[in-house]
């Protein structure tokens, strides 16, 4: 009935419990493809043939580079059944994902983007590569790193441990710091985040509550968990904010920027799932990107199955390869929808 029009899908346990799979499978019923569960503990080639790779193998991709031998070997088998078909659409291509998984290389690709010229940064931030806290004081000196910053584990995605971080207040508690992490200025935001979700051409945006404001001083590190703070439903502590704070003035989000933002990223990581977490910096108004993810939640995100399958629809029709795809020039406004 589907012929050879059929999405092989992998994700890991966790983000599977969250799909709706029976409205996911009429979507792409309803586009004339058939969707599976690919099975990575069994020979790839007896589940073929498919004509599309949908994927979220960031937690496999991450072990393996940490030596695990069973992950390496699931990627090698994954990433040779992908060169012997070279014709299949791999949503996203692994070795673009693979480039986010480091959080300093993530922040090198935005800071190289044209996006200071509409008011957008990525807060300045350097590695730590060693407890020698007179080398890391350096290293934060040239890149203008200035307290408080937020200490994040340099592997961006696949443990719980990627998503322990800090914030420290002076260099007096540098040693909380553990090596390799990247240290990112602190950027006051009034504890509001927006987290932009981009599936191919299409985008939509979040608020979410985020980390209140915090000043350089004396004070303790702050160890919190990543996942506690900007979720939905998130009620962390450390989003009260202070009194004073409290009539500071919200500034509401330019769509515009927003999509903009979105256009620039899709193309500089070359990706069709991504995730971009965007403060607006109390007082200068300019929006700071501090976080970007391959194939997030979407959680909020309208009829996401709907916009999944375009994406993938666009790129099968389109019948050139993504990396070629993605290097064409587009206006960016056009191609995103605003919400
Ligand atoms: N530079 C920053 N300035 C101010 N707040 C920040 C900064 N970086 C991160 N935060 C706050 O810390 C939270 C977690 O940071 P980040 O998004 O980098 O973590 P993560 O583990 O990659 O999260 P996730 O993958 O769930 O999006 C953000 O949601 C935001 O509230
Ligand atoms: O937990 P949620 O469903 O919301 O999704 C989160 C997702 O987990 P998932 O892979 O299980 O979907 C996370 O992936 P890992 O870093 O853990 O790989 C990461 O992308 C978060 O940014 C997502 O949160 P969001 O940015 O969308 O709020
Ligand atoms: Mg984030």
């Amino acid at each position: 009935m589907f012929g050879n029009k059929r999405i092989a899908c992998w994700m890991s346990e966790k983000k599977s419990q969250k799909v709706k799979w029976a409205e996911f499978e009429q979507v792409c019923s309803n586009y004339g493809y058939e969707l599976f569960k690919l099975d990575l503990e069994k020979d790839i080639e007896n589940q073929g043939p498919f004509s599309v790779f949908l994927h979220k193998l960031t937690d496999i991709i991450a072990l393996a580079n940490q030596g695990d031998a069973k992950s390496k070997n699931t990627i090698n088998l994954v990433e040779n059944y992908i060169s012997t078909h070279p014709e299949i659409i791999v949503i996203d291509p692994i070795p673009n994902v693979r480039q986010l998984l480091d959080r300093y290389k993530a922040y090198s690709i935005i800071h190289a983007t044209d996006l200071h010229k509409h008011g957008v940064f990525t807060p300045n931030f350097c590695e730590i590569t060693t407890s020698n806290n007179q080398k890391t004081v350096e290293e934060l000196n040239a890149a203008c790193v200035t307290y408080p910053f937020i200490c994040k584990p340099s592997l961006g995605h696949g443990s719980k441990k990627a998503h322990e971080m800090l914030i420290v207040f002076n260099e007096g508690n540098l040693r909380d710091c553990k090596p390799p992490c990247v240290a990112q200025a602190f950027i006051n935001h009034n504890a509001i985040l927006y987290k932009i979700f981009i599936v191919g051409d299409q985008y939509y945006f979040v608020e979410r509550p985020s980390l209140k404001n915090f000043h350089a001083s004396d004070q303790k590190t702050i160890f919190f968990d990543s996942s506690d703070v900007s979720k939905a439903d998130s009620q962390s502590s450390l989003s009260v904010l202070d009194l004073e704070d409290e009539q500071i003035p919200k500034t509401r989000p330019d769509p515009i920027i927003l999509g903009k933002i979105a256009c620039t990223l899709r193309k500089a990581f070359k990706m069709d799932l991504l995730g971009v977490d965007v403060v607006i910096e109390n007082f200068t108004g300019k929006y700071a990107i501090i976080d970007v993810n391959a194939y997030p939640g979407y959680d909020g995100f309208p009829n996401f199955y709907h916009a999944l399958l375009k994406c993938i629809v666009d790129q099968v029709n389109s019948g050139i390869n993504t990396e070629r795809k993605h290097n064409l020039k587009v206006d960016c406004l056009n191609i995103i929808k605003t919400n």
